[in-house]
C-alpha cells in the first residue's frame, strides 16, 4: 500500500486549498489536497512540507493530524495521511497540477474529488461545523 500525505491548507477566511491533478497524473482531472509519497527517512511532516514546497512553492505549518484514510482503488491501496496546514510564506506557484481553488466549506462538495479523499473532507467539515 502506498503511503500518502497531504495538506488541507486553510487560509485567514477560512477557506480551503484544492488542486486538481493535470491530464498526464494518475487519476487525471480529480481534486485532490495537495502532498506525495513518503519517502525512505523521513516523517510524514517533512514529507509533506517537501511535498509542498516541490509542487506549489510555499512553505505551509502543520496545524493538526487528521485521522489516515485507507482506500482502495482498482489498480492499487493508498493510506491517505492528512495533515491541516496555514500558508507560511512564498509565492504560489503551481509545478503540477492543473489548476487550484480556494473554497469556501459550502463549496467544497461540488468538486470531483479522488475517491480517498472525500471521507477526509467530510470529517473536516464535520469538524468545522462542530466548532460553529
Ligand atoms: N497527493 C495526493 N495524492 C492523492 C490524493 N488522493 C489520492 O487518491 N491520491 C493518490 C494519487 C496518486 O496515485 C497518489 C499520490 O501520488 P503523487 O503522484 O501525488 O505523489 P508523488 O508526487 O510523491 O509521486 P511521484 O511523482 O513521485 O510518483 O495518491 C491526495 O489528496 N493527494
Amino acid at each position: 500500500m502506498i503511503q500518502v500525505t497531504c495538506a488541507l491548507i486553510v487560509d485567514d477566511q477560512n477557506r480551503l486549498f484544492a488542486a486538481q491533478r493535470s491530464e498526464s497524473m494518475n487519476l487525471p482531472l480529480k481534486w485532490e489536497f495537495p502532498g506525495g509519497k513518503i519517502e525512505p527517512d523521513e516523517t510524514t511532516q517533512e514529507c509533506l512540507i517537501r511535498e509542498i514546497f516541490e509542487e506549489l512553492n510555499i512553505t505551509i505549518k502543520i496545524v493538526k493530524d487528521l485521522p489516515t484514510n485507507i482506500h482502495n482503488y482498482p489498480t492499487f491501496a493508498i493510506a491517505l495521511i492528512p495533515f491541516v496546514c496555514n500558508y507560511v510564506s512564498g509565492e504560489l506557484i503551481l509545478k503540477e497540477h492543473a489548476q487550484f481553488k480556494w473554497l469556501h466549506k459550502n463549496e467544497l462538495l461540488d468538486l470531483d474529488w479522488a475517491e480517498a479523499d472525500i471521507p477526509i473532507l467530510h470529517h473536516y467539515l464535520n469538524l468545522i461545523n462542530a466548532k460553529s
